[in-house]
């Protein structure tokens, strides 16, 4: 998906919400366990639910690692069950030498060579830029670079003084040669919505991919007021609040709920 497509995206769902697939067995709903593969009926049953509110969903590959071979046949039956009109993100936080890493961009970005094929994938920064350009080299395909994380220890190593900036800035302004706003998204936390403004001071046109509303009490006010822009450049990320509104029955209707009540907001952001 292109820059441009993503933005009209935006406009016509009238959202830029990304629904994460952090798909966690032991908190699926009882009545799903007796499936065959329980993960990909939950994550069936949530898209079907959300598809005309989200315009990403972001599977956290974690969750399905963890499940060994089982789980990375729930992630294929899951991207290939998004609908074609959504963004897909691998968030996986790679990053290695450059032949290692070039072997985790086929993992993600090459299905012919019994790769996924996703429009993202989510990189470390820390190794530099060999760890990070051999994901570049997928024409169409995009890198989603951590910058400033939503966690508490975000605070050790990216707040950090380097000269006149902090390293987060320092990555974010270094990243900038190696791709621009049409391959490139940056990470923020919507628990950091008050660097949003320096961020965007750097990084005026790229999209942010922003994990921490919802379970983490991310503002969604805040983050849209400092972060959108006229293409929209935001990517608003809610995983459990929306995964596990409920665990009975109804799980997929209160997953709907929840995912409205963000769209609704975000509707009203998009044309403030
Ligand atoms: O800074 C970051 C980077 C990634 N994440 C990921 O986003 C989701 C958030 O899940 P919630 O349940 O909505 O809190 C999860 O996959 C994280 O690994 C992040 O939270 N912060």
């Amino acid at each position: 998906m292109t820059y441009s497509e993503l933005s009209e995206l935006i406009v016509r769902k009238q959202s830029y919400l990304c629904v994460g697939l952090d798909t966690d067995l032991q908190k699926l709903p009882h009545h799903l366990l007796t499936e065959p593969d329980p993960v990909f009926t939950f994550n069936k049953a949530i898209i079907d639910a959300t598809a005309d509110l989200a315009v990403a969903y972001k599977p956290n590959i974690a969750f399905y690692e963890a499940q060994g071979p089982r789980g990375w046949e729930s992630l294929q039956k899951t991207l290939d069950y998004i609908p074609v009109d959504c963004f897909t993100i691998a968030d996986a936080k790679r990053g290695d030498i450059g032949n290692t890493s070039g072997l985790y961009a086929r993992t993600f970005f090459n299905p012919t060579a019994a790769g996924l094929n996703f429009d993202s994938v989510t990189v470390a920064p820390y190794m530099g830029a060999d760890s990070v350009t051999p994901f570049l080299e997928y024409a169409g395909k995009w890198v989603i670079l951590l910058a400033l994380t939503s966690n508490s220890g975000s605070a050790d190593f990216q707040r950090q003084a380097v000269g006149e900036q902090e390293l987060y800035q320092v990555v974010i302004e270094t990243a900038k040669r190696w791709a621009g706003p049409d391959r490139l998204m940056f990470v923020v936390g919507a628990t950091q919505a008050d660097e949003l403004s320096r961020i965007r001071e750097i990084a005026p046109d790229h999209f942010l991919l922003v994990p921490g509303v919802g379970a983490q009490g991310g503002s969604l006010a805040d983050v849209s007021r400092h972060g959108l822009t006229a293409h929209g450049g935001l990517l608003v990320n809610a995983s459990r609040s929306i995964l596990y509104a409920s665990n009975g029955l109804d799980f997929a209707e209160q997953a709907r709920a929840e995912a409205k009540a963000l769209q609704t907001e975000m509707a009203k952001y998009l044309n403030s």
